[in-house]
């Protein structure tokens, strides 16, 4: 049977920029961009999972869980990942990280460019079409201004 792996993540956004971590090299998917977080372990819920991985690899004690950004289940070497992503307030930027070598702070238009874990991308595509859509298109804006 193939083994289905609960992950959770955190969707950090700060002036406009998303916080985006790359894996330590002898992790799994190592080398590969994601979003902070980890494994839900069983009997606890997936918001009180990432509260905690997120306080223990970043030491973001104060986390504010705001919206699921997307769920999606993708395989990945033989596992299938069942990856929820949510948009998380943080009050002040993590400096460190336990579980990865760099952290980087994108654009919109700069998330395409990472090389991101392969069940990560059905998240960032959401997350650049979420965003896409909430912008006015500047000809409206324009018009309305009449
Ligand atoms: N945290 C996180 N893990 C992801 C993402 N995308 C993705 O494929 N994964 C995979 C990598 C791992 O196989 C698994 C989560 O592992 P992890 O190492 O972050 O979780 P953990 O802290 O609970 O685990 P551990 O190191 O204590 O064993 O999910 C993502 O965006 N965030």
């Amino acid at each position: 049977m193939v083994e289905v792996l609960r992950v959770v993540g955190a969707v950090i956004e700060r002036d406009g920029k998303f916080l985006a971590c790359r894996r330590r090299p002898q992790k799994a998917e190592g080398g590969k961009w994601e979003f902070p977080g980890g494994k839900v372990e069983t009997e606890e819920a997936p918001e009180q999972a990432l509260m905690r991985e997120l306080a223990e690899e970043l030491d973001l004690l104060d986390a504010q869980i705001l919206s699921l950004v997307e769920r999606k289940t993708t395989k990945s070497n033989g596992t299938l990942i069942d990856l929820a992503c949510y948009r998380v307030k943080v009050s002040h930027p993590p400096r460190t990280s336990t579980d990865h070598d760099s952290m980087r702070w994108c654009t919109v238009d700069q998330l395409s460019t990472l090389d991101w874990a392969p069940a990560d991308w059905p998240i960032v595509d959401s997350l650049i079409s979420a965003l896409s859509q909430s912008q006015v298109p500047h000809e409206e804006s324009h018009h309305a201004d009449r």
